[in-house]
């Protein structure tokens, strides 16, 4: 998918939601357990219940790992119902990976090539060998890990680095990487006040930034701080949508937290076009 194709979609749909596929064995609705597949099960009827609502899907592969050789099996399945029931949502796996050139280069082949994701999230800290090999992939995403949501973040990434924050640093250098302009980079939400200042490094670049929902992020302060005027945001919320509800209605609930986002979103949207006008 290219940049066009992800902004026709957020025009259209009026959000700018990435929904988390987290799945949580121990967390999914119990009458789920009984399906030859859970996972499967659970992401199928939240993708049918929420893909009005939302331009992405980000299964965090972690989830899917944990279970061995069935939760990537699941993942694999979960990939192949999205691109073909709804090819035009974007597809983000939520991977963190990050070593040397050949071995990134598997690593790009797995999510890009065999899985067919979208977009992969990638660790900076092995530096561009590590990085461009994912890069070379055409109308594929790299989302480079910048400034995280989590509390850690504190121990690195605003720690200064000749004269400068490290995550800052981050967003310099991955711009001199050959085809720079396939990046994205993750923000958490927890740190919205810090959007202004990425924003002056990388006015144009697409964020991911999770931390809205169950970690207590502000949409409100990420739009402020972050959006541009082709948007240039993807806001992930998984928890607080996958798992509204424990019960038979859980999609439904699912689907109404969803669309609470993107009515949310969609004030923000005609907040950004007001302001362009006047
Ligand atoms: O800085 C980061 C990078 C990744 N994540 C991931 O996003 C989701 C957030 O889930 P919630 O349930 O909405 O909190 C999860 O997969 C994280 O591993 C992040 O939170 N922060």
């Amino acid at each position: 998918m290219n940049t066009s194709q992800l902004l026709e979609q957020i025009e259209r749909k009026k959000s700018f939601l990435c929904i988390g596929l987290d799945t949580d064995l121990d967390k999914i609705p119990p009458h789920l357990l009984e399906e030859p597949d859970p996972i499967f099960a659970f992401n199928k009827a939240i993708i049918d219940a929420t893909h009005h609502a939302c331009v992405a899907y980000k299964p965090n592969t972690a989830f899917y790992e944990a279970y061995g050789m069935k939760g990537w099996a699941a993942l694999s399945k979960t990939i192949e119902y999205l691109n073909t029931s709804y090819p035009e949502i974007f597809t983000i796996a939520d991977a963190k990976r990050g070593d040397i050139g050949n071995t990134a280069t598997r690593y790009a082949q797995a999510f890009f090539k065999d899985l067919s994701f979208d977009a992969v999230t990638v660790a900076p800290y092995m530096g561009r060998d590590s990085v461009e090999p994912f890069l070379r992939f055409e109308d594929r995403f790299t989302i480079l890990l910048a400034l995280t949501s989590n509390p850690g973040a504190f121990d690195f990434q605003t720690r200064m680095s000749d004269g400068q924050e490290l995550y800052k640093r981050v967003l310099e250098t991955a711009l001199t990487y050959e085809h720079s302009d396939r990046l994205m980079f993750v923000i958490g939400a927890t740190k919205a006040e810090y959007l202004k200042e990425v924003r002056k490094i990388v006015p144009d670049h697409f964020l991911l930034v999770p931390g809205v929902g169950a970690q207590g992020g502000s949409l409100e302060e990420v739009c402020r701080f972050g959006m541009t005027d082709r948007v240039g945001l993807l806001v992930n919320s998984s928890r607080k949508i996958l798992y509204a509800s424990q019960g038979a209605d859980f999609a439904r609930a699912a689907a109404m937290e969803a669309e609470t986002l993107q009515k949310a979103m969609e004030e923000e949207l005609r907040k950004r076009r007001s302001s362009q006008a006047s």
